[in-house]
C-alpha cells in the first residue's frame, strides 16, 4: 500500500499532517510500488499484444470509451487500451486516493504543502450561493467582490464613462504580464476573438499583450498606440517578476512622458495578490484588483489575470458565461463517479502513456484556428505543475513525470510536424474538434464547406495514426518494391478526440478546466505536488547575479568575474559588441522610430 490515506486536517486551517502507518519515516512509498502499478506493468505485454486495427473493429469496446458530460465528447477508443486497462488504472487510482484528493482540493486543504497553501482556482467560477471555505471562512463572497468591481469597472471603461487625463476614452488595452499572467488571458482572447458576440462587443477596441522582456515585444505591443486612449495593466501575482516589473516601469515611462506623472492614476491600473508593492509602484489602490495565494499563476485566468482584461474588451456577461463553463467542469470533477469523470479519465489516460507505454510527450491538436492559444497555455499549466523530480515527501521519484507538451492547430501541423507522429516517435495527439464554427463559409460549387474541409482532417487523421498503412495494402496499390517501406504505416498510435458543440466563452471554460484538472490527476496519481513551481528560481537568480556584472561592466568598466569560461568569454564578446550604449540617459536607448513617445 501506497498512501494510509489517515490525512490529519486541523479545524479551521487544513493542513495535511503526515500519516504514522506508511513508512517507518513517516514517507509515503512511491505508488511505483503499489500492487495496483505493478498490475498494470504486467498488463503492457497484453496491450502490446493488440493493434488498434483490430480494437477499433470492437464497437462495444469503442462505445464504452466514448464518455459525454454537458455537451463535451471525449472519444477514448484510440488510446490502447481495453475494458481491463481502464479497471486497472481506476484501481491505481483508488490506491493513490485520487477522490480524497479531489475532495481536498475542494474542501481547501493546504494540499500545495511546500508553500502551506490551499488551491482553490475552482472557487474563481463558482456561483455566488456557492460554499468553498479556505482556512474556515468561505471564499466566494470575496470572489464575487472581485468580480463585480471588474464589472462596474469594465463598464465605465468601455461606455466612455471614465476617460484618460486627457479626457478621451480609453480603447485600447495594454496587459502587461507574464507565464499564468499572460498564457491563459491570450488563450482565452485567441479564442473569444472571432466568436461573433464577443467580434461584436469588442468593435473600436484593441487588447494588447506584453510578455516578454525583450524590448522588440514593448515596440510591438506599443505600435500604433496612443498613450491618451490606453489603459495599462500590469498583471503579477508576487508583483516582482523582473520582465513584468521592468515592463511596467517601461511603459509607465511611455505614458508619463507623454501625459506627465498625473495620468498614471487614469491609465495604469493592477492586479496583484499583492497590493502593497502595487501602491509603491504608484498605482491607486482603488484602482487594484485583487486575488489570493490559493491561486496559482499558470491557474489563475479565472481571477482578475484573465477577467480583468477579457471584460474590457468583451464585456463582463462575455467572460462571466466562460466562467460557468469552467465551473460545469469543476462541478463535475467534484462529483461524477471516477469511471466517467472527464478530467479523470484523460487524467487516467495520460498517465498510462507516460509511465507504462513509454510514450513522454503529447501532441495537443485544435482543429479551429481560434484554439491556437491552447497549446502554449497548457504548456505551462502542465509543464510547470508535473515537471517534477520528487514526491511531496521530497524523495526523488523513480519514474519520470511530467509530459512534454506540444502543439499547433490542424492543418498547419499537418504540414509541419505530423511527419514524426506517423512514421517517427509515437506522440499520444489530443484532437480537438468544433461542431459549428465560429465562421461560416460555404462556396458554391465546393464539395463541402470550409469548416467541413477542417473537420475532414480532423476525422482522417485520428484514424491514419490508429490504422497506419500496410505493406499488403501498399501491394494492391502496385506501390514499387523500394518505396513501399517508406510508405508504410506502422499504425497502433493512440489518440483521443474531443468534440464541442461550439467555441464561445462557455466551452473555452470548459476546456480549460478540463485541462486543468487533468493535469492534476496525474500529478495525483504520480504523488508530486502539482502545484509549487521551485525548478524556475535557479535560472532566475543566477540571471540576477548577471545583471548586477553586466551593470558594473556597462558602467564602470569593471572585469568579470566569478564567471566560468565559457560564459565569460561569451559575456565578454557581448559586452564587446555594444560599447556605445553606455546608458548615459535612459531615454537615449530608446531609438524613437521604435518605441514611440520616447522621442528625447
Ligand atoms: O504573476 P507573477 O507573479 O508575475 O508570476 C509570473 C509567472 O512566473 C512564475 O512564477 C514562474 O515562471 C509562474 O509560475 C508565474 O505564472
Amino acid at each position: 500500500m501506497w498512501c494510509c490515506g489517515n490525512f490529519g486536517v486541523s479545524d479551521s486551517i487544513k493542513v495535511l499532517k503526515k500519516c504514522s502507518c506508511c513508512t517507518a519515516s513517516g514517507q509515503h512509498a512511491p505508488i511505483s510500488e503499489s500492487a495496483a502499478w505493478a498490475d498494470l506493468k504486467q498488463h503492457v505485454k497484453t496491450i502490446e499484444g493488440t493493434h488498434l486495427r483490430n480494437l477499433m473493429q470492437d464497437n462495444n469496446r469503442c462505445e464504452e470509451l466514448i464518455k459525454e458530460y454537458d455537451g463535451i465528447v471525449v472519444d477514448l477508443s484510440r488510446q490502447r487500451v481495453i475494458h481491463d486497462t481502464v479497471d486497472k488504472l481506476l484501481n491505481l487510482a483508488e490506491e493513490a486516493k485520487l477522490k480524497e484528493k479531489i475532495d481536498q482540493m475542494f474542501d481547501g486543504v493546504h494540499i500545495n504543502e511546500t508553500e502551506n497553501r490551499s488551491v482553490l482556482h475552482a472557487a474563481l467560477r463558482a456561483p455566488r450561493d456557492e460554499v468553498i471555505n479556505c482556512d474556515g471562512h468561505n471564499v466566494v463572497p470575496a470572489v464575487w467582490d472581485v468580480l463585480d468591481k471588474i464589472d462596474a469597472f469594465s463598464d465605465q471603461i468601455r461606455s466612455g464613462s471614465w476617460l484618460g487625463s486627457t479626457g478621451k476614452p480609453l480603447t485600447d488595452v495594454v496587459a502587461i504580464g507574464i507565464g499564468g499572467s499572460f498564457l491563459g488571458p491570450l488563450f482565452v482572447h485567441t479564442a473569444m476573438q472571432t466568436e461573433p458576440g464577443c467580434a461584436q462587443a469588442a468593435k473600436g477596441r484593441r487588447l494588447r499583450f506584453l510578455a516578454n522582456v525583450d524590448p522588440i515585444d514593448v515596440a510591438r505591443a506599443l505600435l500604433d498606440l496612443n498613450q491618451e486612449t490606453t489603459l495599462v495593466v500590469i498583471v503579477s501575482k508576487t508583483f516582482t517578476t523582473a520582465e513584468t516589473m521592468l515592463n511596467a516601469r517601461t511603459v509607465r515611462t511611455w505614458i508619463t512622458s507623454a501625459l506627465g506623472v498625473e495620468a498614471v492614476s487614469k491609465h495604469m491600473v493592477a492586479v496583484s495578490t499583492n497590493l502593497k508593492l502595487v501602491k509603491e509602484f504608484g498605482i491607486d489602490p482603488a484602482n487594484a484588483f485583487g486575488f489570493w495565494d490559493w491561486v496559482g499563476g499558470r491557474y489563475s485566468v479565472c481571477s482578475a489575470v484573465g477577467v480583468l482584461p477579457l471584460a474590457l474588451q468583451y464585456g463582463f456577461s462575455h467572460v462571466k458565461k466562460f466562467l460557468q463553463g469552467a465551473w460545469s467542469i469543476d462541478d463535475h470533477f467534484r462529483s461524477a463517479p471516477l469511471e466517467s469523470n472527464l478530467p479523470v479519465l484523460l487524467g487516467l489516460m495520460s498517465v498510462w502513456n507516460v509511465s507504462f507505454l513509454g510514450c513522454p510527450a503529447r501532441a495537443i491538436l485544435p482543429y479551429c484556428q481560434a484554439l491556437a492559444k491552447l497549446a502554449p497555455h497548457i504548456q505551462q499549466v502542465s509543464m510547470e505543475s508535473n515537471g517534477k523530480g520528487v514526491s511531496l515527501d521530497g524523495v526523488p521519484l523513480p519514474f519520470g513525470t511530467g509530459e512534454i507538451d506540444f502543439g499547433e492547430p490542424g492543418t498547419n501541423g499537418q504540414h509541419s510536424f505530423y511527419q514524426l507522429i506517423h512514421q517517427g516517435r509515437v506522440i499520444p495527439c489530443d484532437f480537438i474538434g468544433i461542431i459549428k464554427s465560429q465562421q461560416s463559409v460555404y462556396l458554391k460549387g465546393e464539395q463541402v464547406s470550409n469548416h467541413d474541409e477542417l473537420m475532414c482532417n480532423f476525422f482522417a487523421q485520428a484514424d491514419a495514426l490508429a490504422y497506419g498503412k500496410t505493406r499488403e495494402e501498399l501491394v494492391a496499390e502496385k506501390v514499387p518494391e523500394a518505396l513501399i517501406p517508406h510508405k508504410m504505416f506502422s499504425g497502433n498510435r493512440q489518440s483521443l478526440s474531443i468534440l464541442l458543440p461550439n467555441l464561445t466563452p462557455y466551452t473555452v471554460g470548459q476546456l480549460l478546466a478540463l485541462y486543468e484538472h487533468r493535469v492534476a490527476v496525474q500529478g495525483w496519481i504520480w504523488g508530486i505536488n502539482s502545484f509549487d513551481q521551485w525548478g524556475v528560481e535557479l535560472g532566475k537568480s543566477l540571471a540576477g547575479k548577471v545583471r548586477t556584472q553586466m551593470n558594473a561592466a556597462r558602467t564602470k568598466t569593471q572585469p568579470l568575474s566569478g564567471f566560468n569560461y565559457s560564459t565569460t568569454t561569451l559575456l565578454t564578446r557581448y559586452l564587446q559588441g555594444k560599447t556605445q550604449l553606455l546608458y548615459p540617459d535612459p531615454h537615449d536607448v530608446f531609438p524613437s522610430n521604435v518605441l514611440p513617445g520616447f522621442e528625447k
